[in-house]
């Protein structure tokens, strides 16, 4: 969780009822004399759509949970499909805004990216050491490289047992959030990075050191961007070392009103080799307990207030 004078960002994962947060969040901001001026829910596709209780069970079901509270925002929903393929690379997104148009600025670019089949060797970093009771959190961030991701970031990181890894870092008024779930057969990063400047940071070589840490086999970005931000978020990540790129979507994002500008890009990538080399199925993984069960992509949800 971020919360910041104006905004609070949310992430979570697994079967965690998230829209639940809304309403007390609501009576917070009441209390402060604060209304909400913006609101985006983005999510991946759930690994196991049949765990989420309500009101995860489908995506209408969440888009009506969110219109109950934001329908005077004049809200946009939609999915973005990702590669035919892999029927677990869509990309969900609610936006709603009060605001007529938006500024023309750099430094509004969200950047998440979804990535699932790690390389083993990368996801053992995540693995606590029986050997060792000093490795934790620290040295994952270390080790993995994720702490030379953003290295000006302040990163507060947590270890789960037996494995697990999630870390949030901050520099200003962005942030940064890494989530590792390493287990054999499922197994699934997440990044995300908001509110950094897109003239200054450049977004492909931001991909290539995300990638350097996980080695996934497949993976996504949404990039959300306006104002100037556009021709970058269209133009950079077409191209990602060793990977080919699979589906490209470009969508509108939801301004208040049907005004003013934004654009979310979405694009699929897949592991080159995997032309050569015939890839397990996601549907055909073997499950170990009821916590494995569990895991599937993370949620978010940004409040804005005014
Ligand atoms: C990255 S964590 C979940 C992060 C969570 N969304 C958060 O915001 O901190 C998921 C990994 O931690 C492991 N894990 C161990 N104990 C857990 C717990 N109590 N809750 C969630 N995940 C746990 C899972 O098996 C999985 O590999």
């Amino acid at each position: 969780m971020f919360i910041f004078p104006l905004k609070i960002v949310l992430k979570t994962c697994g079967t965690t009822k998230l829209l639940l947060s809304i309403e007390p969040i609501l009576k917070l901001a009441e209390s402060l004399s604060l209304d909400v001026s913006d609101v985006k829910y983005s999510r991946g596709s759930f690994i196991f759509p049949n765990y989420q209780p309500a009101p995860h069970r489908s995506f209408s079901e969440e888009v009506n949970a969110l219109n109950g509270f934001f329908s005077c925002l004049k809200p946009k929903a939609y999915v973005l499909l990702g590669d035919p393929a892999s029927p677990n690379r869509n990309w969900h997104i609610y936006s709603a805004s009060s605001r007529k148009s938006v500024e023309d600025r750099t430094d509004m670019i969200t950047f998440e990216m979804c990535m699932t089949g790690l390389d083993k060797k990368k996801a053992a970093v995540f693995f606590k050491r029986s050997a060792d009771a000093d490795y934790s959190a620290k040295e994952m961030t270390r080790n993995s490289g994720i702490s030379e991701i953003i290295p000006s970031h302040a990163i507060c990181d947590f270890d789960f047992d037996p494995c697990g890894y999630s870390m949030n870092g901050i520099e200003g008024s962005g942030f940064s959030t890494v989530h590792v779930t390493p287990e054999d057969g499922f197994s699934y990063a997440s990044y995300e990075a908001m509110g950094f400047d897109a003239s200054e940071v450049n977004l492909n070589s931001l991909a290539s050191r995300v990638l350097k840490c996980f080695e996934p086999n497949e993976f996504s970005i949404a990039v959300t961007c306006h104002g100037s931000g556009v021709q970058r978020c269209t133009m950079e990540c077409g191209d990602v070392d060793g990977y080919w790129c699979r589906s490209v979507v470009q969508e509108l994002a939801a301004r208040g009103g049907g005004g003013g500008g934004g654009w979310v890009v979405y694009r699929s990538y897949e592991k080159k080799e995997k032309e050569h080399h015939v890839v397990a199925s996601p549907a055909k993984v073997s499950m170990q307990c009821w916590k494995e069960v569990e895991e599937e992509e993370e949620v978010m949800l940004v409040m804005a207030c005014l």
